[in-house]
């Protein structure tokens, strides 16, 4: 099933007078249980594709589908409740709130949503290795435990949709790779559509698919 479908995206930046094309004519069908790498120069797009993707900003035109919904006919509300049933988050900086202890990053999510899901997170924990770390600060841990820990909150919901940004950006080879296999088998085993932005090379076998975003375009690159 088409979990992300972008139909002739487009996106323009104004700076000063001068218009930045940075998506131009975008096509791409994303389905569940794969696992996309979006990689690209710097500056390329790849982080205004995810935020397109996630609907946390909208195209200048061209129509994007999660689950075969088509966000423009959404109300902010709509696309709101959508995004937070569907789609989870993995950002650049760490999605960790610093003076909450890892139990209560959890807790705090179950305040919001009025729920209590600790079966789950239990469950969750256990299977990023990462239980033991509960009573911890995000400053107590090492760059690899918060990765591991912002990858349960942003599974926590169970979305259909992970969208990370660079996930292994701090991480040294050993943790990255863990950190990426956790990913794939999450595609693979919870048929998720993951799609994650980065620079690594030494990643890409990892992954289903290798997107290149170049001079606006994004292409399947052929391995
Ligand atoms: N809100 C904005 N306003 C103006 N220009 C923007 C905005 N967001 C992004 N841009 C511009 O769009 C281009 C693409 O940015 P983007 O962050 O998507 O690239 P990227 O490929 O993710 O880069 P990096 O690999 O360095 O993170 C850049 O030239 C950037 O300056």
């Amino acid at each position: 099933m088409s979990a992300i479908t972008f139909k002739n995206i487009t996106r323009d930046f104004k700076d000063g007078g001068r218009t930045i094309h940075v998506l131009k004519d975008t096509n791409v069908e994303i389905n569940s249980g794969e696992f996309v790498a979006i990689v690209g120069p710097s500056g390329s797009g790849k982080s205004t594709f995810l935020t397109i993707a996630g609907g946390l900003q909208t195209p200048t035109s061209g129509e994007v589908y999660i689950n075969g919904q088509e966000l423009s006919v959404l109300s902010e509300k709509e696309r709101e409740k959508l995004r937070l049933n569907e789609v989870g988050f993995i950002l650049q900086a760490s999605n960790l709130v610093p003076f909450l202890k890892v139990n209560d990053q959890f807790n705090l999510f179950d305040r919001i949503m009025k729920d209590d899901r600790s079966d789950y997170r239990d469950e969750l924990l256990e299977q990023l290795g990462i239980k033991e770390l509960s009573n911890k600060y995000p400053e107590d841990l090492s760059g690899g435990e918060q990765q591991r820990v912002a990858i349960a909150k942003a599974l926590y919901n169970d979305p259909t949709i992970l969208l990370a940004d660079e996930p292994t950006a701090s991480l040294d080879t050993e943790r990255a790779l863990e950190v990426v296999d956790i990913l794939a088998k999450e595609a693979k085993e919870q048929d998720k559509a993951i799609i994650m932005v980065t620079h690594d090379k030494r990643l890409l076998d990892k992954c289903d698919r290798v997107l290149e975003m170049k001079d606006g375009e994004l292409n399947e690159v052929e391995e």
